[in-house]
């Protein structure tokens, strides 16, 4: 069961954001797609997502076009949570959670629903939210909840964009944790824009580096997240930094501020 990306071009009215992306993501796998800002990561996953059309290009699911499947259909095999949630409908947290079941639901919720929704509540710890508006909650509780939502839905394939922004390094570790036992355990597959690139360091099978609408990179985080890469594609000096806690990549802060700070003013 693979996931694949043709040739994928996409455009804004007569401007091309993406281009030619091609990739598979087959199924038991975490692939990460960074890059600096307005790479192209939330068009891409939302153009997977159905939610942008694609001008060029393909995308097939298990070798059947994305085209000839139902939404429901899709909405079975493929969870989307996206970057920002500014359109909130007036639900509670509980309510927004039991959504993900609807691509299941034939007539009314079963307890087996239900199972699934408290389930999904507890791995984001949000359980004791149930009762509360949408509206009430911060920034990374709403984030949470809609990550809830994506698993409460039991997805093959998860597609995140972004889905730490708003979260403390706890839920940050949280929510990356279960990104990886998903894929591990469960055999389902995780696309995931990330900015941190400590994340995808440590959690992708596969990182995707684009740059511009296109892929500039592909592969493992070996293959990928070289510092040559790094560097040519956000323009800062990065340095790798090994722990006993493990590798890190990291700015070179004083490279960086030499290379961005203000010649000095003459004062007179
Ligand atoms: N609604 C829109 N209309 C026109 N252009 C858009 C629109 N949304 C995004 N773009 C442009 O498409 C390009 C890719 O944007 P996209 O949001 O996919 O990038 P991104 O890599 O997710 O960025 P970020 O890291 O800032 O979230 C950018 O040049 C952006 O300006």
């Amino acid at each position: 069961m693979t996931l694949v990306v043709e040739k994928l071009s996409v455009h804004y009215g007569s401007i091309r954001v993406l281009s030619d992306i091609s990739f598979s993501l087959p199924l038991g796998e975490v692939l990460c797609i960074i890059g600096p800002n307005g790479s192209g990561k939330s068009t891409l996953i939302k153009t997977i997502a159905g939610i942008m059309e694609p001008k060029y290009g393909n995308l097939s699911l298990e070798g059947q076009n994305l085209d000839s499947i139902s939404r429901n259909e899709i909405a079975k095999k493929i969870g989307y949570v996206p970057q920002d949630f500014q359109y909130l409908t007036s639900s509670t947290v509980l309510e927004a959670v039991i959504l993900g079941r609807r691509p299941h639901v034939q007539w009314s919720l079963t307890q087996h629903d239900l199972a699934k929704v408290d389930t999904a509540m507890e791995m984001l710890h949000i359980t004791s939210m149930a009762e509360k508006m949408l509206t009430e909650l911060s920034g990374g509780e709403r984030q949470r909840v809609f990550i809830a939502r994506a698993i409460a839905q039991e997805p093959d394939y998860f597609l995140f964009d972004e889905p730490t922004s708003a979260l403390d390094i706890k839920h940050q570790i949280d929510v990356f944790q279960m990104i990886k036992r998903i894929a591990d355990s469960q055999s389902r597959s995780v696309l995931v824009a990330v900015h941190d690139l400590n994340f995808a360091y440590h959690y992708a099978d596969r990182v995707i580096l684009l740059d511009k609408g296109e892929i500039v990179s592909m592969g493992t985080v070996e293959e990928v997240m070289t510092e040559e890469n790094i560097i040519s594609v956000y323009g800062i000096p990065m340095q790798f930094v090994t722990t006993d806690a493990g590798r890190y990549v990291l700015p070179d802060w004083k490279k960086a501020e030499d290379r961005t700070s203000p010649k000095p003013i003459n004062v007179i």
